[in-house]
């Protein structure tokens, strides 16, 4: 399924600029959807689900206004928004054939992708149990599985794996691969560990615009050169943390690793390494005081 954006702006009532104009395209594939608090990511998402009609412009599905397909296009899209309301009276296998009934999904068809989307969320043993009786990372997959019940064909996560234990993200990382075999996923979060692996283009957002957007090699391109690795102990991370970005720090048998963004080297024992996606995320969103610091 091909998807793209054109011109499409979002200005509320309060006139504040939720989404400049944006053009984007989307094919089959992974899209992390990365920025910070604000940025614009859920207007994007709920424009992309026909749930905001945006203040200007146009989404296309292959090549065709979504608004003159309304019901074939939300038929073919499976949507996990920010927040959702479960019924607490309803197992989960209950508020799943709910939402599969409003998809339009046979009662047949349904009771079968809903026994195959427990298991792969591994939700088996308390599908029968009243959603209250759930814990919140549970909760979380019963909001997963409805969006995948249909089969999706552009699936939009909007912060997925809130509340997930580090083995239900890798089974979430799992899933969504599977199911960009053959589908666009679109995957908003602001935790760039989660879609570093999973996706193979990135979109960075920050106050209503796109920062750049492209596979993880084209972002790294304009920051390498601008990476720094050292060596501190606690007090001198503090003073480098006053006056740099620093996008990583570890312990090392040597003190702390630090990574520092820096278009000059931030001290004499620093040593230039390649970029991560985290180095470019921070660059794009600090980048003004990168090109503003006063080195040490
Ligand atoms: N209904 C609304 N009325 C006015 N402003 C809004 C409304 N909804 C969102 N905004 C503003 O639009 C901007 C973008 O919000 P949005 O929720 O899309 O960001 P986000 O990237 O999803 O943030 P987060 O990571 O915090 O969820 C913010 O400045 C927000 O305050």
């Amino acid at each position: 399924m091909n998807i793209t954006i054109h011109n499409v702006e979002q200005v509320y009532r309060n006139n504040s600029h939720a989404l400049y104009p944006v053009d984007l395209e989307f094919h089959e594939g992974v899209y992390g959807l990365l920025g910070p608090n604000g940025a614009g990511k859920s207007t994007l998402m709920n424009i992309l689900t026909m749930a905001k009609k945006p203040t200007s412009g146009t989404v296309y599905c292959n090549g065709v206004d979504i608004n003159t397909i309304q019901n074939e296009y939300k038929s073919r899209i499976g949507y996990l928004p920010q927040t959702f309301g479960l019924f607490p009276a309803l197992s989960g296998r209950e508020f799943l054939m709910y939402v599969a009934a409003l998809k339009g999904l046979s009662k047949r068809h349904a009771a079968g992708r809903i026994q195959e989307l427990l298991s792969a969320l591994n939700l088996n043993e308390v599908g029968d149990q009243h959603i209250a009786s759930y814990s919140g990372g549970m909760r979380q997959r019963i909001g997963i599985a409805q969006a995948l019940l249909n089969n999706p064909k552009f699936l939009l996560l909007d912060e997925p794996s809130v509340g997930l234990d580090p083995d239900e993200r890798v089974n979430l990382k799992n899933l969504i691969t599977k199911a960009a075999q053959d589908a666009t996923v679109i995957y908003s979060t602001h935790i760039v560990s989660d879609i570093e692996a999973l996706a193979g283009n990135i979109i960075i957002m920050k106050q209503g615009r796109i920062l750049a957007a492209g596979a993880v090699n084209q972002l790294t391109e304009p920051v390498e050169g601008l990476v720094w690795k050292m060596n501190v102990d606690y007090s001198g991370l503090a003073t480098l943390q006053d006056k740099y970005i620093c996008s990583s720090s570890s312990r090392s048998s040597d003190g702390i690793e630090v990574r520092v963004l820096s278009s000059t080297p931030p001290s004499a024992g620093a040593e230039p390494v390649y970029p991560t996606l985290e180095d470019v995320y921070l660059y794009l969103i600090h980048q003004d005081k990168i090109k503003g610091e006063s080195p040490a």
